[in-house]
């Protein structure tokens, strides 16, 4: 999509802390909490263990214990639950993930991703459980109830949902089944679209349930272990992307205006020592890739954090486009993934999870947060306004591409000397333009809906009034009949007879008058009266109808436009 950069947001990447409780493994063997943290400040002070802790041996390492204190966007208790201050899921929903669903609606790119060693809470605070469900869900369940509870004839809204994860450095569809044969996707880079999964499943959505559906779907198939730290391990990082597009359609220019907003919600895989997981073979194996995968974007992080850097990519574009070249996104499979979200076109958080009891992993955890804090990113409103012709010369221009396509694919298959890679490249490029062209069709269905809804409203509205017209219409018309028939025939009224003796003219005395005598008198009151009587009442029919004339043509306009069953029954062309 052509993004025309309507206003764009600098700001740093919001950094969350989380410390969870206790599990079983830590009760057992009688761990200390060595987190404290500080509502007001949101200060987070991670404590130096005691000389005797088990879990944080010095024995082997002469390394001195400190207690060290960072500040965070927000520090988030979730230790005890007795706590005035714990966090309970909701709790953190709230504090940014609902503020980034309204990043969305505005139509930036958002993106949260969750880092912290294993077993530290990172699955829990993204996806939670069906009894406590987390980040991603609870964003998805606000999506579809702003979605209803914001909508208005004149918009449109599409949502696609994603999910994959990284595997071994591999990328795998977690919306399909797994077979024996495991497939793994490539990741491409175009100029309109920037890096993506090619072939990755992008399920339309219409409401919750149907996320719900897919998320269980997914989560059956990522890949997790059981490990000594934790017994449903995740050996890779999942990525789950919802794709919100909002089309608004102006009846009055006949314009659409686009919004496109990709949401990201990453729960990494844990970094871990092979010494605590007591890992061996496959599970070593994917700890090394994993731990691999996290110290690039360790150095992605601080490449984008480096200060030099700023300053530099600020001064000039020329350079800015050489320093962008020195940050490693390449380096890694997540990072080339994340390399939009993470320095780019988006809004970003980073929630870094830790454990209660372990210092080093949460000593590292914490210098990995404070220094995303730092990174800026650039995120710009994805807007586009089309033309009803716009939108109908793309879909033409679209599928002139796809006969080229066609062409050119029946041709190489007839000559027989294909080149098989060019030729598979321009099957998929054949089947990309189908469903984008495909998408635009759909959208432009739902866009005449859109329309048809409020002409159909607009009817609505004025189908009363219509009807009063109408009825007051043919009550002046009968009116008016009366009044001519009245002119045209007048009721000749018997002369009154004169008593003799009175002397005393009656007013009803006019019936005794010979006709001659009477119809002079009756022009003479016609001139007097009845005359400005009718005169206003054609006055004032004249102007209804006049007034219904223009209405009848603004309802014909809208309905040859539109092609709808006017209030009056009748079906209009096109
Ligand atoms: N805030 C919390 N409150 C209660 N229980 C929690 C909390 N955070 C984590 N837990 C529990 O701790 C255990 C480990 O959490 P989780 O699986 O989310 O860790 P993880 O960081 O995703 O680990 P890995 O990197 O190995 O996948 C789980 O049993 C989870 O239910």
């Amino acid at each position: 999509m052509d993004s025309s950069i309507l206003d764009s947001d600098s700001g740093n990447v919001k950094v969350v802390v989380r410390v969870r409780k206790f599990i079983k493994r830590e009760i057992e063997r009688g761990a200390r909490c060595l987190v404290k943290m500080d509502p007001a400040s949101q200060k987070t002070t991670l404590n130096a263990p005691s000389e005797i802790d088990p879990a944080n041996s010095r024995s082997q390492s002469r390394k001195i214990f400190e207690d060290k204190s960072f500040t965070f966007d927000k520090s988030f208790w979730s230790h005890n639950e007795a706590d005035a201050h714990y966090a309970h899921q909701e709790d953190i929903y709230n504090s940014f993930g609902e503020e980034f669903l309204d990043h969305n609606f505005d139509g930036y790119h958002t993106c949260i991703f969750a880092y912290g060693q294993t077993g530290s809470g990172k699955s829990y605070t993204m996806m939670g459980s069906s009894e406590q469900p987390g980040l991603i869900p609870r964003t998805c369940e606000g999506l579809f109830e702003r979605i209803e509870s914001e909508q208005s004839s004149s918009i449109t809204y599409n949502v696609h949902v994603s999910y994959f994860e990284v595997y071994n450095e591999h990328v795998r569809d977690l919306l399909v089944a797994r077979t024996n044969a495991t497939q793994y996707l490539k990741i491409r880079e175009s100029k309109a679209d920037g890096v993506y999964v090619q072939n990755l499943t992008d399920e339309p959505v219409k409401c919750y349930a149907d996320v719900e559906r897919l998320m269980r779907i997914g989560d059956i198939n990522r890949t997790t272990a059981s490990t000594k730290m934790n017994d449903t391990s995740s050996r890779s990082h999942a990525v789950f992307t919802i794709m919100l597009k909002q089309i608004q359609h102006d009846m009055s220019t006949d314009e659409t205006i686009e919004r496109c907003a990709r949401m990201r919600l990453v729960d990494l895989a844990g970094s871990e020592r092979a010494k605590s997981t007591e890992a061996t073979g496959q599970r070593l194996r994917e700890g090394g890739n994993i731990n691999q995968s996290l110290s690039t974007l360790g150095r992605v992080i601080g490449a984008l954090a480096d200060p030099k850097r700023q300053r530099r990519g600020s001064s000039s574009s020329g350079k800015a486009s050489r320093t962008r070249d020195v940050v490693p996104y390449r380096d890694s499979v997540l990072t080339w993934l994340l390399k939009d979200s993470l320095g780019g076109n988006s809004k970003t958080a980073m929630v870094a999870c830790i454990a209660p009891s372990d210092y080093d992993e949460t000593l590292s955890t914490l210098r990995y947060a404070d220094q995303a804090k730092r990174i800026r990113t650039r995120a710009t409103v994805n807007q586009d306004a089309v033309t009803a012709a716009e939108r109908d010369a793309k879909i033409l221009s679209m599928q002139e591409t796809i006969r080229t396509l066609q062409n050119n694919l029946n041709a190489a298959a007839t000559r027989k000397r294909e080149d098989f890679d060019r030729q598979a490249t321009e099957l998929e490029d054949y089947q990309k333009q189908v469903q984008a062209m495909q998408r635009l069709m759909e959208e432009t269905r739902q866009v005449s809906e859109c329309k048809i809804r409020a002409l159909t409203n607009e009817v609505e509205e004025l189908r009363p009034l219509n009807e009063t017209l109408e009825r007051e219409i043919s009550s002046l018309r009968r009116h008016l009949g009366l009044v001519v028939g009245e002119l045209k025939n007048p009721i000749r009224l018997p002369i009154a007879k004169s008593e003799p003796d009175s002397g005393v003219e009656m007013e009803g005395d006019k019936e005794n008058v010979p006709v001659e005598e009477y119809e002079e008198d009756e022009d003479e009151g016609y001139h007097d009266g009845k005359d400005e009587v009718t005169h206003e009442v054609h006055t004032r029919a004249n102007d209804i109808l006049k007034d219904l004339a223009l209405f009848r043509k603004k309802m014909a306009d809208d309905r040859s436009r539109f092609g709808v069953r006017g209030p009056l029954g009748e079906t209009q062309g096109n």
